[in-house]
């Protein structure tokens, strides 16, 4: 079974809040920054569950407002270049990753494999870092996002969103000049607003000063 953690839940010593308590503290991004682009990856069945996920049954991308408020600041950045963001994932309850632990430990289910994580077996996800047993994204503070044209065309990343291997690596050497020049661009603006990056997901960023960093939430986004 999984077993790195992506945080220790059990080390929180606040009681947890409930989502009327919440609601102020988060944002949807459709109202809060007006160009973004939303492709919640879990509402649909193109992700490597291959199904709609548990707490996706809305298409409904909310972000902690500290981190929807750098997020507009990006936004508004790339706005000078003609670029746009678009988001895969944003905050995302625990009832979600508790489903993609339910998918790992089905050893039958193989239907994504080819598409989303050709080279590595379930298990090895979690090993190697591209899942954890609980997610920065149910901190509220965490969005998995590329960059767009003006006409909303994705710039080349070098892989698709939540391919699990080495190529999607933001300092992957497999992966073309134009490629690593997009990823690099995507890196540094996201970097200059206050988020962070992780080693194996060019797509994956959080929120340094993020206002929950001991908490993982399971409300939904729509209650
Ligand atoms: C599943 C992928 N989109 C992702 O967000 N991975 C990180 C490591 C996570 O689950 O926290
Ligand atoms: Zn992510």
């Amino acid at each position: 079974m999984p077993q790195p953690q992506n945080g220790d839940p059990s080390a929180s010593h606040q009681p947890p809040l409930s989502a009327h308590e919440l609601r102020p503290s988060f944002v949807r991004l459709d109202q809060y920054i007006p160009d973004i682009l939303i492709d919640l990856k879990y509402a649909g069945c193109d992700n490597f569950i291959g199904a709609v996920v548990d707490g996706y049954q809305q298409a409904c991308a909310l972000l902690s407002r500290p981190a929807a408020e750098a997020l507009a600041n990006v936004a508004a950045e790339l706005r000078q270049q003609n670029l746009r963001l678009k988001i895969f994932d944003a905050y995302r309850p625990q009832r979600a990753v508790d489903h993609f632990l339910r998918w790992a430990s089905s050893a039958e289910d193989l239907r994504t494999k080819e598409r989303f994580y050709p080279a590595l077996e379930k298990p090895q996800l979690f090993e190697q870092g591209y899942l954890f047993s609980h997610s920065s994204h149910s901190r509220g503070s965490t969005a998995d996002l590329t960059l767009t044209d003006n006409d909303g065309r994705e710039l080349d990343m070098g892989t698709i969103f939540d391919f699990f291997g080495p190529q999607s690596w933001p300092e992957s050497a497999d992966v073309s000049p134009h490629q690593r020049a997009n990823r690099d661009l995507l890196q540094s603006v996201m970097r200059r607003h206050g988020f962070t990056g992780v080693r194996e997901e060019w797509w994956h960023f959080t929120l340094a000063d993020e206002p929950y960093p001991d908490q993982y939430f399971d409300f939904l986004p729509w209650e």
